[in-house]
């Protein structure tokens, strides 16, 4: 059952045509590569699909939500949503556990010890549990990372996006975000991540979506990447590799 639904997506900005014709779904606890060349339009598709862009035609539901609807209640859908991004976006003057128990706290109403005690059980999930009273600036980049998932997770959402989160990452630290995700996956999770890292799509993506200047060029399980059925596929996992 698809949890996820783009149909026929348009997105411009301007003159310029950026997404056209987009077309894929995301089944329930289904992990999708979202991957293509720079510019491809990957992240605008993930930034739609949480209305932090509004598209100009088609449409997109998600988790019941029909994101295109002028009426949307965003709230809800963010609480469906989770979304984490290249850049950690932690508030530099709160401690991790502050960070994450923000969202729990301010939008869930939920009382301070259930967000705390929530707090330390999504850092466990990201192997972060002794670093709840330090400030994102005393975290490596990776760290930053996991605890910017930690909070995401912390609102406990129905599907996950991410956003090229290992990109300013070096090898080791990209590893130990990679891991967490993958742990997330074999957990069930729903996620779309838009991601270079072919050999981590290989091994953990249920299907790949692969963007061509705008539009779904060619889609299908990890397989296409061993065996693409385009030459633009094969042009680009040769250039990736
Ligand atoms: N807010 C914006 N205003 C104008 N143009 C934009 C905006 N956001 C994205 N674009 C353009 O849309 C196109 C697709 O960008 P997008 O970031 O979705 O690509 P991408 O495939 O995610 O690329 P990358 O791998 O480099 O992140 C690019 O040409 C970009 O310049």
């Amino acid at each position: 059952m698809s949890i996820i639904t783009l149909n026929n997506v348009q997105k411009s900005f301007g003159e310029i045509s950026v997404l056209n014709d987009v077309s894929f779904s995301v089944d329930k606890g289904q992990v999708v590569a979202l991957i293509g060349a720079s510019g491809s339009g990957k992240s605008t598709a993930l930034r739609c699909i949480d209305r932090l862009e509004v598209i100009n035609g088609g449409s997109i539901e998600v988790c019941g939500h029909r994101v295109d609807d002028p009426h949307l209640d965003l709230r809800r859908l963010r609480q469906d949503v989770g979304i984490v991004f290249q850049s950690y976006n932690l508030f530099p003057h709160l401690t991790i556990e502050q960070n994450i128990t923000l969202g729990p706290l301010s939008v869930k109403k939920q009382p301070k010890q259930d967000a705390r005690r929530l707090a330390h059980s999504v850092l466990e999930q990201v192997g972060l549990a002794d670093k709840a009273e330090s400030y994102p600036e005393q975290l490596s980049g990776g760290q930053q990372q996991r605890a910017a998932i930690a909070r995401s997770l912390a609102m406990k959402p129905k599907v996950m996006l991410f956003d090229e989160v290992t990109s300013a990452l070096d090898p080791k630290l990209t590893g130990e975000v990679l891991r967490v995700i993958e742990r997330l996956a074999g957990s069930g999770m729903t996620m779309i991540m838009v991601t270079h890292e072919m050999n981590f799509a290989r091994r953990i993506a249920d299907k790949v979506v692969f963007m061509h200047q705008g539009r779904v060029h060619e889609s299908g399980d990890a397989s296409i990447l061993q065996q693409p059925a385009t030459s633009e596929l094969q042009d680009f996992i040769s250039n990736e590799l």
